[in-house]
């Protein structure tokens, strides 16, 4: 006996939507690599680290809606645990958006994804929240998967990293006068990757302010048959990746706010790789077209002085999951 109201069940005439009390839901969301060299703002990959997420809602008391979050992992002891955590924030916005009033949450995050090292932490954090949302506002209110990449980019402000983090394997994203779109790709089995991590960190924010507001004509030219290009590599011609790989709009005007991960990346792609700056950095990753190069280049990254973290991931092809806990599954402390 949960308690629920059976989804797809309508409120009472005239009363609010809510959300059945003691309802829970289970999120997992992977991690991503965004621009992958020329697609800036535009090409993202979701790779296999994954943060989880359970969430159960309450009926709010005379106080009003309550916030908890619990944080094991990456960020445990550093991120708010209050409504002004990104997942907890990502949630009531869509609660906001589509008109309901907000329960209390009880949020258990377990975080793997590294945060400010440009493997997308924070469009994971969103995702989580809207994905959660969306399990919550099950048969209460429909969100779409459309619904679910508009709410995301609205509060990441570039859909690049939302995009697969929400529907895995390799994604083009763009926006249009409708809103935020994308088209998702299979990787070539071929292609192998690595992400190289430093201990050093670096805001989306920060790397984003180094942004010139406009770029020469040609540079624009060399982007557009460089991405064009790396889409055909990473789906069909692996073999293409290093020139397919090559960016003149973003990863020079940042270089400067972190000289090792452009110094890392020169040595490889001087050794053949097709390495490139994983998000906004400054973690470095290498597009490998067969596991033996994947391996040459984890040993150039492990030569080098500075301390990196070399890891050998996969593609996830599922993206971002929701699912609701029966009641009697999971034993979750209440509110407190
Ligand atoms: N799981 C999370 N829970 C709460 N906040 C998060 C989470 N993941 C990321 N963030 C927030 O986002 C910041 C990192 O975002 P950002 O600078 O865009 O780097 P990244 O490249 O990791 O996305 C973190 O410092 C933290 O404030
Ligand atoms: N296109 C964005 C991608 C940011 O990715 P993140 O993983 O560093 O959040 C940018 O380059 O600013």
């Amino acid at each position: 006996m949960t308690g629920e109201m059976p989804a797809g069940a309508a409120a009472a005439p005239g009363a609010q939507p809510t959300v059945p009390d003691g309802r829970r839901v289970r999120v997992r969301v992977p991690a991503t690599s965004a621009n992958l060299g020329p697609g800036f703002d535009t090409l993202g990959l979701a790779l296999n680290v994954h943060d989880e997420l359970e969430v159960v809602a309450t009926v709010p008391g005379a106080d009003g809606p309550q916030v908890r979050v619990d944080v094991t992992g990456v960020g445990a002891g550093e991120v708010p645990t209050d409504e002004s955590n990104l997942v907890a924030r990502s949630l009531l916005h869509v609660f906001d958006r589509v008109g309901v009033a907000a329960p209390s949450l009880h949020l258990t995050a377990t975080n793997r994804i590294p945060h400010g090292r440009g493997m997308g932490s924070s469009g994971a954090a969103i995702v989580s929240g809207v994905l959660a949302a969306k399990g919550l506002l099950e048969g209460v209110v429909e969100v779409g998967d459309d619904d679910v990449l508009r709410y995301a980019t609205e509060l990441e402000g570039h859909p690049d990293n939302v995009a697969p983090a929400i529907f895995g394997g390799l994604t083009i994203a763009w926006v249009d006068e409708t809103g935020p779109r994308q088209k998702q790709l299979a990787v070539h089995r071929g292609v192998s990757l690595l992400v190289a991590v430093p201990e050093a960190t670096m805001s989306t924010k920060l790397a984003r302010s180094l942004q010139p507001e406009a770029v020469p004509h040609a540079d624009a030219v060399f982007n557009v048959s460089r991405s064009a290009l790396l889409v055909a590599a990473l789906t069909q011609s692996p073999e293409l990746l290093l020139d397919a790989t090559e960016d003149r709009l973003h990863q020079s005007y940042r270089a400067s706010a972190m000289p090792a991960t452009s110094a890392l990346i020169e040595a490889l792609r001087a050794a053949g790789h097709a390495a490139v700056v994983s998000g906004a950095g400054p973690s470095v990753l290498v597009l490998a077209a067969d596991p033996a190069a994947r391996l040459d280049a984890a040993r150039i990254v492990e030569e080098r002085a500075e301390a990196w973290h070399a890891h050998l991931l996969a593609v996830d092809i599922r993206g971002g999951t929701v699912e609701r806990i029966p009641a009697s599954a999971v034993v979750t402390p209440g509110m407190g």
